[in-house]
C-alpha cells in the first residue's frame, strides 16, 4: 500500500506557480517521491511582486494534519511560509516525527525580493518553537544573518552563523551563500552537520532575474533525498545540482522575476 516514498510540505501557495507549494510538489515530482501539501496561506503575486496575501484558519489546518494522520507513510516534511504566530503554533502542535518523519525547515522570513512572509510577531514563535524542532535548517544569508546576529560576508562568517543556528537548536544547518554582486564568481553555500562535520557546495554564479523558487526547490529536494535515504551532504549535493541546472537555462514565463527552469534539471 505504501510503495512509494512519501514527503509533505507545509507551505503556502504563489498563485503564479513560481514560488511555495507548487515549487515543492514540482521539486517533489523530479525527484521522484510522492508529494503532499498542508496550506498554511495564499499569495497573490506575479513576476513583478507580492500584492496581497490571506493565511488559512488553523482548525482548517489542524484538519489537514489529522487527515493525512490516518491514512500515509510520510518520510520527510518541509515548511515553506508560515505567516503568523497562530500558523507557528499550529504547526508546533501537530507536527510529531512518528507521523511526518525527519524536518527540513525553510525559514521563508524574506523573498529576496524583500517581501516580508512572516510577520513581527511571528519571529520570536519561529526562533523559540521551529528552529528547535528542525532537523536541517536551510536559511538564505539574509534570513541567517538576520537570525544569528551574525552578518555574512565571508566563509568564516557562515560559519559563525550556523554554529549560532545550531545554538538554537537546529541540528543541521545549510547556509546558503549571498548572491547580490554580478561580478561574483561562485555562489558557495555552508553544510554544518550535527557532529560539526561540514562540506562546501560551490557552483557559479548565475546571472539571471528568474530566480523565484530557487530557495523551495532547494529545500525540498533536500527533503525529498533525505526521505529516500540519503545522507544530507548527498542530498544537499543534489539540491545545488538542481538548482544550478534550473537557472542556468532560464524558461520565458512572465516579464520579471520569472518561475525557474525545473524541466532543465529534470532532464539530466
Ligand atoms: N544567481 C545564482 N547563481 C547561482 N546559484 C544561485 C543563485 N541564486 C541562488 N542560487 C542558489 O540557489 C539556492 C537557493 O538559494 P537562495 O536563492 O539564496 O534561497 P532563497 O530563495 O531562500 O533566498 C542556493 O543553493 C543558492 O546557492
Ligand atoms: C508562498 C511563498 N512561499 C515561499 C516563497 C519563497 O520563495 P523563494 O524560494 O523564491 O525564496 C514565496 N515567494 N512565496
Amino acid at each position: 500500500m505504501n510503495s512509494k516514498v512519501q514527503v509533505l510540505t507545509v507551505a503556502g501557495n504563489d498563485c503564479d506557480g513560481s514560488a511555495g507549494m507548487p515549487a515543492d510538489l514540482h521539486a517533489f515530482f523530479i525527484s521522484g517521491v510522492y508529494g503532499m501539501g498542508i496550506l498554511t496561506a495564499a499569495v497573490a503575486g506575479n513576476s513583478y511582486e507580492i500584492s496581497d496575501q490571506v493565511l488559512m484558519p488553523t482548525e482548517f489546518i489542524d484538519h489537514q494534519f489529522a487527515a493525512l494522520k490516518k491514512d500515509f507513510k510520510i518520510a520527510a516534511t518541509k515548511t515553506g511560509m508560515l505567516g503568523t504566530s497562530a500558523v507557528i503554533k499550529c504547526f508546533h502542535r501537530n507536527f510529531a516525527p512518528e507521523s511526518f518523519g525527519k524536518l527540513v525547515v525553510d525559514p521563508v522570513i524574506i523573498t529576496k525580493h524583500g517581501n516580508f512572509l512572516l510577520d513581527n510577531e511571528a519571529y520570536d514563535d519561529f526562533v523559540k518553537l521551529i528552529i528547535p524542532m528542525a532537523d536541517v535548517i536551510t536559511p538564505n544569508a539574509f534570513e541567517a544573518q538576520t537570525l544569528s546576529g551574525v552578518e555574512i560576508e565571508s566563509r568564516e562568517s557562515m560559519m559563525t552563523s550556523a554554529k549560532r543556528l545550531q545554538e538554537l537548536g537546529a541540528k543541521n544547518v545549510i547556509v546558503k551563500g549571498k548572491h547580490e554582486n554580478p561580478t561574483q564568481e561562485k555562489v558557495e553555500d555552508l553544510v554544518l552537520k550535527a557532529d560539526g562535520s561540514y562540506q562546501w557546495l560551490s557552483m557559479p554564479y548565475v546571472s539571471t532575474e528568474r530566480l523565484n523558487g530557487t530557495g523551495d526547490v532547494f529545500s525540498a529536494v533536500i527533503t525529498a533525498e533525505i526521505a529516500k535515504g540519503n545522507d544530507l551532504f548527498t542530498a544537499a549535493e543534489i539540491a545545488k545540482n538542481v538548482v544550478y541546472d534550473s537557472i542556468s537555462k532560464p524558461i520565458i514565463v512572465g516579464h520579471r522575476h520569472g518561475p525557474i527552469n525545473l524541466w532543465n534539471a529534470h532532464s539530466k
